[in-house]
């Protein structure tokens, strides 16, 4: 019979997830869902329940690698908050299930996993998608998101100069024009195997130093 999930945190999913195992993970996955063929890659569409009264959403983010074994689903709430507000933009919990069994093996904070995960799966886009000659990383926005973005960006890429603009909420809120000329704005599609893949690294992770003597 298989055991009761393990619970693994924040410190301690920062601890396990590092972006040089996760970036070619990640684009093993996308190329995966990129083929559209689901015997590799169920991803349904992100559904989405309006928090009307608290100007949110929760999402909730399955995917299934069958091959790979990996069954996994994120729930996040994310939040259109006041400019003064201190509450998260985002918090999310990530749960990863036994596909044989039924069973959760594991629930994680989706917090680091989301900023990690969008953050190497932008690098890989402008791994292959950006000019040769760019020199200047530009980041629009200043929270958790720019953060890791700026991590994994000079981890991977050597610019000379980083740039970033703090006004994400001003340009959202249409207060301030965004700097058109040097943006490229995407819709989120809700990307549940980018957490999987994520979410079974910590998982390996975490079996390897618990099997440690
Ligand atoms: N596509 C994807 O997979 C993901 C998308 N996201 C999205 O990315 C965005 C950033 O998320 P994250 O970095 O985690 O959020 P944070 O809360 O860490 O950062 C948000 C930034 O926006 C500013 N801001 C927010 N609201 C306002 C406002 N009303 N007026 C002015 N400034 C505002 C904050 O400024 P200040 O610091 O001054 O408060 C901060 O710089 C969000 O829109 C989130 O939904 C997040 C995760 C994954
Ligand atoms: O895909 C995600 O994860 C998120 N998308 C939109 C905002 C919150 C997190």
């Amino acid at each position: 019979m298989p055991g009761p999930p393990v619970i693994i945190w924040e410190h301690e999913v920062e601890r396990l997830l590092h972006y040089r195992d996760l970036i070619p993970r990640l684009e093993q996955a996308l190329g995966k869902f990129s083929r559209r063929d689901s015997a590799e890659l169920i991803q349904p569409v992100r559904t989405t329940v309006p928090l009307h009264r608290h100007h949110g959403f929760l999402g909730l983010m399955p995917a299934y690698m069958e091959k790979d074994g990996v069954l996994c689903a994120k729930f996040v709430c994310f939040y259109n908050r006041e400019a003064s507000s201190t509450l998260p933009a985002t918090q999310a919990t990530v749960v990863l299930l036994d596909p044989e069994y039924g069973n959760v093996k594991a629930v994680m904070d989706g917090d680091v996993i989301t900023g990690m995960r969008t953050a190497a799966a932008s690098a890989i886009s402008a791994k292959l998608l950006m000019r040769p000659e760019a020199e200047v990383l530009t980041i629009l926005g200043s929270g958790k998101q720019a953060l890791t973005h700026y991590s994994v960006f000079t981890e991977m890429f050597s610019f000379k100069e980083a740039e970033v603009f703090a006004e994400l909420g001003e340009v959202i809120n249409r207060t301030k024009p965004a700097h058109r000329e040097k943006t490229t704005v995407f819709k989120s599609l809700g990307m549940g195997v980018e957490d999987a893949v994520s979410a079974e690294l910590v998982y390996e992770q975490w079996k390897a130093k618990a099997s440690q003597p």
